[in-house]
């Protein structure tokens, strides 16, 4: 199977389960694999046979302006829902990271695959 990437996505939107976090717009970076098979897309030159990873990302930044999760694992669970039923996707890895939320690591966070990948 193939896969259509998008890499260090940033996406602000509140999340935290501190008082303070409530109150302020964080920065997430996410990386995405998105499995298709990219052949049909290829063969046409046609952008209606695959995954359109500007029309993900632009979803992937409304999701995050319209959600106000405690978790990150929230966030990425919902995320992941929405993007493979809205899109299709039949199989993901979604790695999201909340860049200074522990000051000495250069980022934290989650990293989730959902559905099944196919073989060929
Ligand atoms: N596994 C998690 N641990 C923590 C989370 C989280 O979402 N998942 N969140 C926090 C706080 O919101 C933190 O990011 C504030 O700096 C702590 N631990």
């Amino acid at each position: 199977m193939d896969l259509v990437l998008i890499e260090a996505l940033k996406v602000d939107t509140v999340i935290g389960v501190y008082d303070w976090e409530r109150t302020l717009t964080q920065t997430l970076v996410l990386d995405l694999e998105l499995a298709t098979d990219i052949r049909p897309a290829a063969a046409d030159d046609d952008l209606g046979k695959t995954l359109n990873y500007a029309a993900i990302s632009e979803r992937i930044n409304a999701f995050g302006a319209e959600h106000r999760f405690e978790l990150v694992e929230t966030f990425a669970e919902r995320l992941a829902e929405t993007l493979r039923q809205e899109f299709g996707i039949a199989w993901l890895r979604l790695t999201l990271r909340k860049p200074g939320a522990v000051p000495a690591a250069r980022a934290v966070g989650v990293r989730i695959e959902r559905g099944e990948r196919g073989s060929s």
